[in-house]
């Protein structure tokens, strides 16, 4: 089986066995050309022979058009998911047509029908979702730390700071440290505040800043990097 994550930075691939587990697995940055980059993937996905191509996107109906013209030049099944409010692993209040795909299925990874949880998606977006035994109650959407960076210095003036690392939530006495440490506390104080309204919730995180950002949260949380591709096993309902 070979599973696909189109998000709106990385194109991540997974190959599984049949009984599922991972022989090949890539994320690479596709610099806004996700159709280009698959088409440079497609002889390695002929070579992996699998007998059926899983598909999150969250790319847009334009592309994944592209996509799919891409993809049926090889000569194997594939779908992409379509979110399904009423799923048996997992209700939704959301509107269906609005909820991104990626996001959708981290949580029907992680769902748990005995346990109350909160999914925190940290990619392009970071997303934070609650989840009452089976039953999505809805979330929240902030620009990832990276996204905040640029809009800070593209509209400001005396802020040209576009490169350095987020590590600290302490206050900063240059421009440097107080632009990385005040985007970083936006994000760690919202899942702070959300985990306090919520005490009962277990924290879950995945994305690619999953660790930067859990190391500041003052409450243990589980990270799972496995999440996007069990929600997409899940969905198809293989192996798992
Ligand atoms: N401007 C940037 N500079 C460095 N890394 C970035 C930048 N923007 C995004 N990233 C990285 O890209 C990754 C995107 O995470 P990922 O979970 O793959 O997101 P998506 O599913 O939205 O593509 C993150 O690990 C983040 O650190
Ligand atoms: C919120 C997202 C941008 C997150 O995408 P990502 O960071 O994984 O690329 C994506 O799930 C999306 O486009 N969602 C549609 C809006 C919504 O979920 O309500
Ligand atoms: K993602």
């Amino acid at each position: 089986m070979l599973w696909l994550d189109l998000g709106n930075t990385r194109l991540k691939y997974w190959l599984t066995d049949d009984i599922g587990q991972i022989v090949a697995h890539e994320a690479k940055q596709h610099l806004q050309a996700p159709a280009e980059l698959l088409m440079g993937l497609t002889d390695r996905f002929e070579r992996y022979a699998p007998d059926f191509i899983g598909i999150s996107s969250v790319l847009g109906d334009e592309l994944n058009v592209k996509v799919s013209e891409t993809l049926s030049r090889l000569d194997i099944p594939f779908e992409f998911v379509h979110v399904d409010a009423a799923h048996p692993l997992m209700t939704s209040s959301y509107d269906a047509n609005q909820l991104g795909c990626d996001r959708w299925l981290q949580m029907l990874g992680a769902v748990d029908k005995q346990k109350r949880q909160c999914v925190i998606g940290c990619g392009t977006a970071v997303t934070i979702d609650l989840i009452d035994h089976a039953e999505h109650l809805g979330g929240y959407i902030f620009p990832s730390i990276y996204l905040q960076r640029d809009s800070l210095f593209s509209g400001t003036k005396q802020i040209t700071i576009s490169n350095g690392s987020f590590d600290s939530v302490g206050q900063g006495v240059t421009t440097q440290d107080a632009v990385h440490r005040g985007i970083l506390l936006s994000i760690v104080g919202a899942v702070n505040e959300i985990s306090s309204r919520h005490p009962n919730f277990e924290l879950i995180m995945t994305g690619g800043d999953a660790h930067i950002i859990a190391q500041h949260v003052n409450r243990s949380v589980r990270i799972r990097d496995d999440l996007l591709l069990n929600g997409l096993s899940r969905y198809f309902d293989h192996s798992k």
